[in-house]
């Protein structure tokens, strides 16, 4: 299959817009990239690195000859968007996005395009804890999974093309149903991030508590860091994933409350064969992850 797009709009040129911006314009996948984004120094910066060709204020102007748009913002701020200039799109053109929940996000993408626009959800399984095109690279979709989240409604042509534009950026690329894939999302990356933010707000509860003026973080050593690396990740991105994806990491949370819960109870019992249990579950469930 040859997939080339005449202009594909990239609507947030951060982290995950920026780098496959990097990849459409290196692979020759488009002849012109745009760029839409809330602050001029963020868009000259990717015009900098190789991210896009050009920026634009007035997204409206460029959405008629864009045969491909990419939503790359946090995705609360998705429906805003489209109902802004959905309605400029010509027929033809594919709608596609990058965000991390997919569910009711895609129902809601589908129930707004215009006749004749293709919405195809995805998601690469590849990111950092850091924002903004600054961060962005060229081979950061290299050896991830990128999960395609087709419903009744995809069309076939519209999905083979955003998954050759994925395989091209490297991906190993699978496509699920888009709520199943907030449930699995929810536990496998969701709730750690609720965990890394709460971890890192205890350590600053405790902080105060600390007699004299020891600074807590100097004496950590490799394990906080492996836990909490993602704590430092975007609020805004983190705010809407928690928002949208409600339901599954409300329960989530509940089984992480019911495992701290259970561990605080075998400590506060010397239960050293709870704790023993407890522990070498978790180590045998580690061991699977790759
Ligand atoms: N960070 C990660 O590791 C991953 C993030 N995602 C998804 O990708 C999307 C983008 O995330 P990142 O690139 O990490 O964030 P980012 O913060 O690096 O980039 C987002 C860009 O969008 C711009 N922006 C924000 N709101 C806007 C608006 N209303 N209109 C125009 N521009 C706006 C920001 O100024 C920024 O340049 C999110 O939906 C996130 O769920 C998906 C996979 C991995
Ligand atoms: O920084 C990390 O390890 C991540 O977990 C990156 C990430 C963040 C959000 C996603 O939707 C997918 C991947």
């Amino acid at each position: 299959m040859t997939v080339h797009f005449k202009q594909v709009t990239i609507v947030g040129v951060g982290l995950i817009g920026g780098s496959l911006g990097m990849i459409l314009k290196q692979q020759g996948l488009a002849d012109q990239v745009v760029g839409v984004g809330r602050t001029i120094e963020n868009l000259e910066l990717a015009i900098k690195i190789g991210a896009i060709d050009r920026h634009v204020q007035d997204p409206q102007l460029v959405m008629p000859g864009t045969d491909l748009v990419i939503l790359a913002t946090p995705i609360e701020s998705y429906s805003g968007h489209l109902k802004q200039w959905g309605r400029y799109l010509a027929e033809g053109t594919i709608v596609s996005d990058v965000g991390s929940v997919k569910g009711p996000l895609v129902e809601q993408a589908e129930s707004l395009m215009p006749p004749g626009v293709h919405f195809v959800g995805a998601h690469p399984i590849a990111g950092k804890e850091k924002s903004g095109a600054g961060a962005a690279t060229s081979d950061l979709y290299q050896n991830a999974l990128c999960l395609l989240t087709p419903t009744a409604r995809t069309n076939a042509e519209a999905l083979g093309k955003i998954r050759h534009m994925w395989e091209v950026a490297g991906s190993n690329v699978h496509s699920i149903d888009p709520f199943l894939h907030d449930w699995i999302l929810g536990a496998v990356s969701h709730l750690p991030h609720v965990a890394a933010f709460a971890l890192m707000n205890a350590l600053s509860d405790l902080q105060q508590h600390t007699k004299g003026d020891a600074e807590l973080l100097n004496y950590s050593g490799g394990g906080l860091r492996d836990t909490t690396r993602i704590a430092a990740s975007s609020p805004e991105m983190w705010r809407d994933i928690f928002l949208w994806n409600k339901d599954n990491l409300v329960l989530m949370i509940e089984t992480l409350e019911k495992h701290l819960q259970r561990m605080k109870s075998y400590i506060q019992q010397n239960d050293e064969a709870g704790i023993e249990h407890e522990i070498a579950k978790a180590r045998d469930a580690r061991q699977r992850l790759k």
